[in-house]
This record gives C-alpha cells, sequence and structure tokens, in this order.
C-alpha cells in the first residue's frame, strides 16, 4: 500500500473580503486590535487593489494545487503519495488547521514549508515553532525545510523575470546597461542584526545569483514595506532608493522583489501604487519583474526540496 506523506504548505494569509481586514490586522498584531486611522489605512490599500478579490489567497490555493500536481509527477517513489494542506499564518485555514487535519486524515508523516525562500527568526521560524507544537500535540512527526533561496531553478525562475522586463526597457529606447536593478524583500527590525539572523545574508546571496544569472551589473539591494512601529525597521527603504537614485540622474529602474512570491499588498500596493507614484514625480521609468505565483520553476524548486527532504525522513 502506498504511504501517503502530507506537506503542509505555509503562507502568511489574506482576508477573504473587507470585513475579515480588523480580525485578520488584530491577528498580525497579536490580538490587539488596531485603531481606527490604523485599520482604515490598511482597508484603503486593500481596496485600492482588490476589486472584490483578495489575489494572496488565490494564488496560494492554485500554489498549493499545483505544488501535489507537481510533487506527484516529479516523484519517482511509487510506494509514496503526497498530499499538500495549507497553513496560513494570520487566516483560515490557520496553520494549527492545517496540521490538525493532516492527523484527522490519518497522516502520520508530514513535511513543512513555507511560501518564502528566506528564512528569518522573525518569520519562517515563526511558522516552523506553531506547526511544531501542534505536530507534537497530536502525535505528527514532522519535519521543515527552513529556505531555499539559492535553489537554481528559483533563480532560473527570477532571472528570466529580470532579462524579460530588461527586453522591455531595450525595446522602449532605453540602454539595457543602465538599467538600476532593484532587488527588494520585507524589511524587518534592524534588532535582528544583533542576533545573528540569515535573513539579510540569505537575500543578498539570492540578489547576487540572480544579478549574474542575468547579466546585470548595475545593481543594489533596497528594503520596503516596514511596519508602522517605533522601533527602527532595515533600510535604506525603497522610497528613499528612489529619490538617491534621481538625484544620481538615474532615470530607469527594474524592481525584483525577491522576497515575495506572490502578487499581494506589498507588490500590488506598495511597489505597484506606492512607489510607482513617486517615480512618477521624479520623472523616472519603473517597471517590476513579474511574481512567480505558480510557475513551473518554483514548483520544482518546492518540489526538489520537498522530495530531497523525504529522502532524508527517519
Ligand atoms: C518578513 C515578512 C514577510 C515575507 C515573508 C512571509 O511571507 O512570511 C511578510 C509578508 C506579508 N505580509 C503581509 C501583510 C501584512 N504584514 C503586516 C505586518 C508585518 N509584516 C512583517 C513581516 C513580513 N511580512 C512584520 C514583522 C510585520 C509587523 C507585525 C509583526 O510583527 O508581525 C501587516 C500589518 C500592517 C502593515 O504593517 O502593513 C500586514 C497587512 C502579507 C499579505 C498581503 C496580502 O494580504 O495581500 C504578506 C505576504
Ligand atoms: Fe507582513
Amino acid at each position: 500500500m502506498k504511504e501517503t506523506v502530507g506537506v503542509l504548505v505555509m503562507s502568511y494569509g489574506t482576508p477573504e473580503s473587507l470585513e475579515q481586514v480588523e480580525a485578520y490586522y488584530t491577528h498580525i498584531r497579536r490580538g490587539s486590535a488596531p485603531s481606527p486611522e490604523q485599520l482604515k489605512e490598511l482597508k484603503d490599500r486593500y481596496e485600492a487593489i482588490v476589486g472584490g478579490v483578495f489575489p494572496l489567497r488565490e494564488n496560494t490555493d492554485r500554489q498549493v494545487h499545483n505544488l501535489q500536481e507537481t510533487l506527484n509527477r516529479e516523484n519517482r517513489n511509487p510506494d509514496v503519495e503526497f498530499v499538500c494542506y495549507q497553513g496560513l499564518k494570520h487566516a483560515r485555514p490557520f496553520i494549527e488547521d492545517g496540521v490538525g487535519q493532516m492527523a484527522a486524515d490519518g497522516i502520520k508523516k508530514a513535511i513543512g514549508i513555507v511560501l518564502a525562500p528566506h528564512y528569518s527568526s522573525m518569520s519562517v521560524a515563526g511558522y516552523i515553532k506553531r506547526a511544531q507544537e501542534k505536530a507534537a500535540e497530536l502525535g505528527l512527526k514532522m519535519t521543515f525545510i527552513e529556505s531555499y533561496h539559492l535553489h537554481p531553478k528559483l533563480i532560473k525562475a527570477l532571472s528570466e523575470r529580470v532579462s524579460a522586463k530588461l527586453d522591455l526597457f531595450e525595446e522602449a529606447g532605453a540602454d539595457r546597461g543602465s538599467v538600476q536593478v532593484l532587488f527588494s524583500a520585507h524589511s524587518l527590525p534592524e534588532r535582528i542584526l544583533s542576533i545573528g539572523d540569515p535573513y539579510v545574508d540569505q537575500l543578498m546571496e539570492t540578489s547576487k545569483a540572480v544579478a549574474e544569472s542575468a547579466g546585470v551589473t548595475r545593481w543594489q539591494f533596497t528594503w520596503q514595506s516596514a511596519g508602522r512601529t517605533s522601533e527602527p525597521w532595515l533600510g535604506p527603504d525603497i522610497l528613499d532608493t528612489l529619490h538617491t537614485l534621481s538625484e544620481k540622474q538615474v532615470k530607469d529602474v527594474l524592481v525584483a522583489p525577491v522576497g515575495f512570491v506572490s502578487d499581494h499588498l506589498e507588490v500590488l500596493y506598495d511597489l505597484d501604487i506606492e512607489a510607482q507614484a513617486v517615480a512618477r514625480e521624479l520623472d523616472m521609468r519603473l517597471m517590476r519583474i513579474e511574481s512567480l505565483n505558480s510557475d513551473p520553476l518554483y514548483m520544482e524548486t518546492l518540489s526538489d526540496v520537498i522530495i530531497d527532504k523525504w529522502k532524508q525522513f527517519d
């Protein structure tokens, strides 16, 4: 008989409707409700992008579905079948719900992976801790993938996207070599620097590998989407970076948000609306690489690391 291996696919989670934004935001804030101003500000951002559909939800659903197909196609072990379960950090089905569903379905062994390539004690570690605790409670054996930020298929998928946009710049009359490429990711509080967190190094490694693979020499790394709290967050922020580049007479900028894998608020609002507005004001041409979403190379990245992990499962 075939052995069923559970795969807990974890992602940030998004509301399902504008009415759910308050509960979602409260969950992100560890149970403390946002002020009316904070809530309005977040709702306004969602309203600016969603048009009735919260894109991250559909994207995550499709990623989980396609990953299961990819896993069972790529898997060479006829005695094993992979079944994917979704577990979200801040929305239903929560990480604990996903683990609970695996246990209810009789799954004994499972692998956990996050739809974010870079490890941080303030992001991926939190997902893993919650899954691990629920799994221990339910007697499920779980092992986790912490990062996959240099997987060759991930680098290929990202560098193809960079090259495709550089082609567009060229078609629009720009000199390919004069385009400044900005690799970006979600900022985190600066205090991660003092605790030996690998997040920054991993992001630099991904950026360097993508730049090399796409033949890009003019590039830098910048942060985006910093939280609105009083403590310092990693910088420079992309909006400041655009101002600095404008002062240096840079006209053409391509942003590659390599810390994200889906179209969602940080991409569709923070880059496509907010950063785009600043670029317009500065008379710069700003383009963004397409998000990975369910790109087959991304699905294969995930399935490769999961199948490898399964081979070491004891
Ligand atoms: C590292 C990281 C990733 C990437 C890795 C990963 O994917 O895990 C990420 C992704 C995402 N973050 C998202 C949304 C939000 N994050 C917030 C707040 C925060 N993010 C943080 C970190 C990260 N976030 C942190 C340290 C905070 C401060 C509060 C806290 O300490 O937790 C807030 C509150 C308001 C605001 O600050 O804007 C919102 C609405 C969405 C969904 C968008 C959608 O629904 O389309 C996604 C994919
Ligand atoms: Fe976030």
